[in-house]
């Protein structure tokens, strides 16, 4: 296993007919990355690390997750080798000797105990997003989910509601929270919360978005609200970042007919997406209600580049939308959209602000003063209100 000789070929950029192999196989190194994540691989060479001050040979890594052990069986050494190709571990070494470890990235954003894990989605993807795929020209054809798939994956309304079980609720929402919260953390330090005081983080999952803007705004009250079963990971994470009284956990059915409590912002992040066009106006209607001239309605979500071509993410994410969702209907939306619909339902200008990887919100302003006056008088880190970088206004 030393390196390749010059003579052998390099194998960076598929070409000719091996772009179009490459994608058809994209699914074969995901499929494995999302394994090992699931089978705690990453943590197992941590602890091992820390025990033993050194990596791990792939018979250790057999034995550790309960894999085949056979010297004779090159299936682990073959996952393992895969996750060197695509720089998820290291090895040192060769033959049965070499040793695994996890790369400094892996070890941030791979091992549970980092606060930037981001395995808790890895594992919803291995779990529903992957099985629900098997079925996506079934989706295509039908607009929705075939029997066979929902033996496989449950609904998400059932996760959401608790109804599935309170430990697969609590899964996503951990999920969610590593997902998105370099996002929040980018939010927090792109747009001028200084404007205003109260801020309400509608399908808040585990209040992660309201911490994060909560920590970084210290003047901010926020509430994050959420149905009844996010109630205990909200008030777990609001209690573990010591932000109790000034982030509170409420539930709400956002459908119900009453309308949203004031605030000034009202953020939805990766909420409009679940849902087909008559309900995303519908949450940004209650939204207009609730804020007071000056207000603004934050939307996080993949937000498709205009063009629809290069946020590629954001453009998978809607088709993983149409196979989560049993109505057939949503979708993930461009900027342009966001600001016709905005405009639709009253708010006066939309701005874009780019959150990093396909991450982005899509800022909705109602007309009027700023809430809390121009600057706000607290310590906003950095954006401002007009045109900052990566801002698009309208
Ligand atoms: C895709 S998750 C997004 C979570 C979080 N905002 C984030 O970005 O990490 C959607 C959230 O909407 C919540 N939700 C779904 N239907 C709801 C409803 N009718 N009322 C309130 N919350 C709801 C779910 O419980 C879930 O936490």
């Amino acid at each position: 296993m030393a390196d390749a000789p010059a003579s052998l070929p390099r194998y960076d950029e598929p070409r000719g007919p091996y772009r179009f192999l490459a994608l058809a196989r994209a699914f074969g190194p995901s499929r494995a990355f999302q394994v090992a994540v699931k089978m705690g691989l990453f943590e197992a060479i941590r602890v091992h690390r820390e025990a033993h001050g050194a990596g791990m040979t792939a018979a250790q890594v057999a034995r550790d997750l309960g894999l085949v052990a056979d010297p004779g069986f090159r299936g682990v050494t073959d996952l393992l080798d895969l996750l060197v190709a695509e720089d998820c571990l290291t090895r040192q070494g060769a033959g049965a000797g070499a040793l695994y470890d996890n790369t400094p990235e892996g070890e941030v954003y791979l091992c549970p105990g980092s606060r930037h894990y981001v395995g808790g989605l890895v594992v919803v993807n291995a779990e529903r997003t992957y099985p629900q795929f098997l079925f996506l020209e079934h989706s295509l054809r039908t607009g929705r989910q075939p029997p066979e798939a929902r033996a496989l994956v449950r609904p998400i309304l059932g996760t959401f509601e608790g109804a599935e079980d309170p430990d697969a609720t609590a899964r996503f929402a951990l999920g969610m929270t590593g997902a998105n919260l370099a996002a929040f953390e980018t939010l927090a330090s792109k747009f001028d919360f200084g404007r205003y005081s109260t801020l309400r983080d509608i399908g808040g999952s585990a209040a992660a978005l309201s911490c994060a803007l909560a920590a970084a705004h210290p003047h901010l009250r926020c509430a994050s609200a959420d149905l009844p079963a996010l109630l205990p990971a909200a008030r777990a994470r609001i209690a573990s970042e010591g932000l109790e009284g000034r982030v509170d956990a409420e539930a709400i059915d956002f459908f119900d007919e009453s309308p949203f409590p004031p605030s000034d912002v009202i953020t939805m992040s990766m909420i409009l997406h679940d849902w087909g066009l008559e309900k995303k106006l519908l949450l940004m209607r209650k939204a207009f209600a609730a804020l007071p001239p000056g207000g603004a309605l934050i939307a996080l979500d993949c937000i498709i580049d205009d063009a629809r071509r290069a946020n590629r993410f954001g453009l998978y994410m809607s088709l993983s939308m149409l196979t989560e969702f049993e109505e057939g209907r949503a979708f993930d939306y461009t900027f342009d959209e966001f600001d016709r619909w905005s405009k639709e339902v009253g708010f006066e200008r939309a701005e874009y602000i780019h959150l990093g990887g396909p991450n982005g919100a899509a800022v909705a302003h109602k007309a009027g003063p700023p809430p809390r006056g121009a600057g706000g008088g607290s310590g906003t880190s950095g954006g401002g209100g007009g045109g900052g970088s990566g801002k698009l206004s309208r």
